[in-house]
């Protein structure tokens, strides 16, 4: 983990969702699972919009001031063999207000590799994916069909 960690590179993205009064008919940001390590969000205007997929329900997060939304990507999921897991979530628009978010996300080093870390392999545990060049893991991300929940699947043992 610090291996790939410590040489790592961040990225941002800055999102705007103007009002619509007709909600329902956008798409805000479509269903996704981040694939960063981790990603810290932050909702700038504190307009509720992010929601996260449980048991096939989407559930509204509450946007809380001051304060970051930590979110586990498919990254930390693949290293921490499952231990971790990423969760989907999509951002829905509003009717009357913009709404602006800022999210940070942490890469691992683009020269190494992926897999599950060693030393949580065990005869229970086994491991969960193949591994996977970082080079390749983003390629493979930013060629797949959009309406692809996530790009973890094709990595599955
Ligand atoms: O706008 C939001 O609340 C979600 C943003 C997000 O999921 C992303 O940028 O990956
Ligand atoms: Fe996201």
């Amino acid at each position: 983990m610090i291996a790939l960690f410590e040489e790592g590179w961040q990225a941002m993205r800055m999102n705007y969702y103007p009002p619509c009064p007709q909600p329902e008919q956008v798409i805000g940001l479509t269903p996704h699972s981040d694939a960063a390590g981790i990603t810290f969000l932050l909702e700038l205007n504190q307009v509720p919009g992010l929601q996260i997929r449980k048991d096939d329900i989407w559930i509204p997060v509450k946007p809380l001031p001051n304060a970051f939304i930590v979110n586990i990507g498919e990254i930390l999921e693949i290293v921490t063999n499952v231990q971790y897991k990423s969760i989907e979530h999509r951002a829905i628009v509003n009717s009357e207000k913009e709404r602006l978010s800022i999210a940070t996300f942490l890469n691992p080093k683009l020269d190494g590799d992926l897999g599950p870390a060693p030393s949580l392999i065990t005869r229970k545990t086994p491991p969960r994916f193949t591994r996977v060049t970082v080079v390749d893991f983003f390629k493979n991300l930013l060629s797949r069909e959009l309406n692809r929940k996530t790009n973890l699947e094709q990595y599955y043992v």
